[in-house]
C-alpha cells in the first residue's frame, strides 16, 4: 500500500511510481547490489536456525523456526521416488507454535541432537495442519525414525548463492552468451528497438479486449525488451498466456519464470489446454498436484534413457549382492570396477533423461532461482517471460535473464513492492525493481497498459484508476455493476446491497 500512498502523493505521474532517478549503470548496479544481497542474506538467517547467527535452540523454539518433540507417524513414497514423512507432536495433538509454511526447506533431527550437529536428512515442508507436518526427503532418513525428533527452519542459502553468481556474471561483463545483446539495452547503453512492420496475429483467445490484442502485438514486436503493466484484474497472466502461445507459434524457445511457484503454476495450468510441449522445473513438493504431470521429474521417468538407468540399477543392485557373497579377491575387484563402470554410466543416462525434456521442451517454466539450476546451463532461450516482475528482486530477475536475448516482464509497480526482511537493504534500493527502472528509463516506449478490469465494481475501481492510473481503466461490463447479492445464494439486504463502505477507524486502531 505504501506505494498507492507515495504515488498518489506523487500526483499521478503516470505508471512511474518514484521520482525519476538518474539512469543506473551496469557496473553502479553490481556494487551497489552486492553488499545488499549480504544484508539479506543475513537477514534471513538470523530468523532462522541451523545455519548463521542463531545457535541458541531456545531461542528458536520460541521464534517458531524449530519445532521440538516430534513423532514419526507416516512414511510413504510418492511424488515420483520422494519420501513423505508426517510428523506429529509427542505433546498433545496441535503442534506447537511455529513459523513454518509450505516449501521451506528443513532439516530433521533427533530432539536432544547439539544445535550444530548434522541432521538426518533435509527435505522440503510439503503439507501443514495444526495436528502434523508432512516433509519430502529426497531419500528415507536411515535411521533415528523411532525416537523422539525436531525440525529446524534452515535459511534457504542457496538462492542468495545463485543472485551472488549472477551478479558475478554481470560483473564480468556480459560480452558473450544468450544475453549480450540485452543486457547494453536494460542499462541504458543501448536504445531498444522494435519490428519495422507492425506484428499481426490470429488470437487464440477470441475474448482479448483491444488493450490486450494491442500489448500483445507490441510484445511480438519488441526486440528486446518490453513491458506489460497489468493494474488489478485486467487480465496480465491470461495476456502473457496469449504472448507463450503467438512466441511458440513462431517457433521461439521459451523461458517463463515467477518470484513464487505459484504463479509459474497459473501459467503451466492455462498453457496445459493448448498442448504446449512444455516443463515445469521445481521440487515436486512445491508444486500445485494439478500440473505435477508437466514436471520435469514426471517426464523424465516417462523418458528411455530413465528406463535405461533403471536397469542400469537393477543390475548394480544384484551386483552388490554378488559383492556380499564373494571373498575372493579377485572376483571382488573385477565386481568392483564393474560397479563403478555402472555408476558413471546411470549418472550419464539420468542426466541425458534431463536434457532430453529440456531440449525438446518448447517452454520451460520455473521460478526466479529455479532458472539458475545447472540443467540450464547450455539451454539458452529466444525469449524469457517475467510474470510479477514488479514484485521480484532486479537481482533475482538477471537469473533467468542471462538465459535469453529478449525479454518481456509483467507486472505492476503501483501495487505491493517485494518482500525484504532487512530494513536497511530496502532503505538502501534492493526493492527497486527492473521493472520499475525499466518504466522509468523508456517509459511507454516500451510499456503498454491493460486498461480493462474484470474484477471489480467500477465504484470499487474507480479510487485506484483516478489516484494511480490517470482515470485509464474501465470496468468490463460483466463486472462493472456486480454486487454481493448478485452472488449465488446471496440475498438482498443493506450489507449485501452496498458496494463501497468506507469506515473511519481512527480512534480504533
Ligand atoms: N478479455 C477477457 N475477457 C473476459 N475475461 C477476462 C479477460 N481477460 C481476463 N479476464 C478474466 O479476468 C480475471 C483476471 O485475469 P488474470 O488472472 O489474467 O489477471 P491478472 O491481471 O493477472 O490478475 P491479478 O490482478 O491477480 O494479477 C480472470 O478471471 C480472467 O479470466
Amino acid at each position: 500500500m505504501e506505494r498507492g500512498k507515495k504515488a498518489a502523493a506523487m500526483g499521478k505521474k503516470g505508471f512511474s511510481s518514484s521520482p525519476a532517478m538518474p539512469p543506473m549503470s551496469l557496473d553502479q548496479f553490481v556494487s551497489t547490489m552486492a553488499p545488499l544481497i549480504d544484508m539479506e542474506k543475513e537477514a534471513e538467517i538470523s530468523a532462522s536456525v541451523s545455519s548463521g547467527a542463531t545457535r541458541n535452540l531456545e531461542t528458536a523454539q520460541k521464534r517458531g523456526s524449530a519445532i521440538f518433540n516430534l513423532k514419526c507417524v507416516d512414511a510413504q513414497t510418492g511424488l515420483m521416488g520422494k519420501s513423505l514423512l508426517e510428523f506429529q507432536s509427542t505433546k498433545g495433538d496441535v503442534l506447537p507454535a511455529h513459523k513454518f509454511g509450505i516449501h521451506d526447506v528443513v532439516i530433521l533431527k533427533p530432539n536432544k541432537a547439539d544445535s550444530g550437529s548434522a541432521g538426518l536428512g533435509q527435505g522440503v515442508v510439503y503439507r501443514l495442519k495444526d495436528t502434523s507436518i508432512t516433509v519430502a526427503f529426497d531419500d528415507m532418513p536411515e535411521d533415528g525414525l523411532n525416537s523422539s525428533l525436531r525440525l529446524e527452519k534452515v535459511a534457504n542459502e542457496i538462492t542468495y548463492r545463485r543472485m551472488k553468481d549472477a551478479l558475478i556474471q554481470l560483473s564480468k561483463g556480459v560480452h558473450k552468451g544468450p544475453a549480450s545483446d540485452l543486457v547494453p539495452v536494460l542499462f541504458g547503453e543501448r536504445q531498444p528497438t522494435v519490428a519495422k512492420k507492425d506484428v499481426t496475429f490470429t488470437a487464440f483467445n477470441s475474448n482479448l479486449d483491444h488493450s490486450q490484442k494491442d500489448a500483445v502485438s507490441r510484445a511480438l514486436s519488441s526486440k528486446n525488451v518490453f513491458l506489460l503493466h497489468g493494474p488489478p484484474g485486467t487480465g496480465k497472466t491470461t495476456t502473457v498466456v496469449e504472448i507463450i502461445l503467438q512466441e511458440v507459434k513462431r517457433g521461439s524457445k521459451i523461458l517463463a519464470c515467477a518470484a513464487s511457484n505459484i504463479a509459474v503454476d497459473n501459467i503451466v495450468e492455462r498453457l496445459v489446454p493448448h498442448r504446449v510441449k512444455l516443463v515445469r522445473l521445481g521440487h515436486p513438493a512445491r508444486l500445485l498436484p494439478q500440473v505435477l504431470d508437466s514436471a520435469l521429474d514426471a517426464q523424465v521417468l516417462r523418458g528411455d534413457n530413465s528406463s535405461l538407468a533403471n536397469d542400469i540399477r537393477k543390475e548394480m543392485k544384484a551386483l552388490n549382492g554378488k559383492l556380499l557373497k564373494t571373498k575372493d579377491k579377485n572376483t571382488r575387484r573385477e565386481i568392483q570396477k564393474e560397479l563403478r563402470t555402472l555408476t558413471k554410466e546411470e549418472r550419464k543416462r539420468q542426466q541425458l533423461a534431463v536434457m532430453d525434456v529440456i531440449k525438446t521442451a518448447d517452454v520451460v517454466l520455473t521460478t526466479l532461482t529455479g532458472a539458475a539450476t545447472r540443467k540450464l546451463d547450455s539451454t539458452s532461450f529466444d525469449l524469457v517471460i517475467i510474470d510479477e516482475a514488479a514484485q521480484a528482486l532486479e537481482i533475482a530477475c538477471w537469473m533467468p535473464l542471462l538465459k535469453g536475448s529478449r525479454c518481456i516482464l509483467a507486472g505492476d509497480h503501483l501495487q505491493l513492492p517485494p518482500t525484504i526482511q532487512s530494513v536497511e537493504a530496502e532503505k538502501k534500493g534492493l526493492g527497486r525493481t527492473l521493472f520499475e527502472r525499466l518504466a522509468d528509463l523508456y517509459g511507454d516506449e516500451v510499456t503498454s497498459m491493460l486498461t480493462v478490469q474484470y474484477r471489480m465494481h467500477e465504484l470499487i475501481m474507480n479510487w485506484s484508476s483516478k489516484e494511480l492510473y490517470d482515470s485509464k481503466i474501465d470496468a468490463h461490463p460483466s463486472v462493472a455493476a456486480h454486487a454481493l447479492y448478485d452472488l449465488e445464494g446471496a440475498n438482498k439486504s443493506t450489507s449485501t446491497e452496498a458496494t463501497l463502505l468506507l469506515v473511519d477507524i481512527a480512534g480504533y486502531i
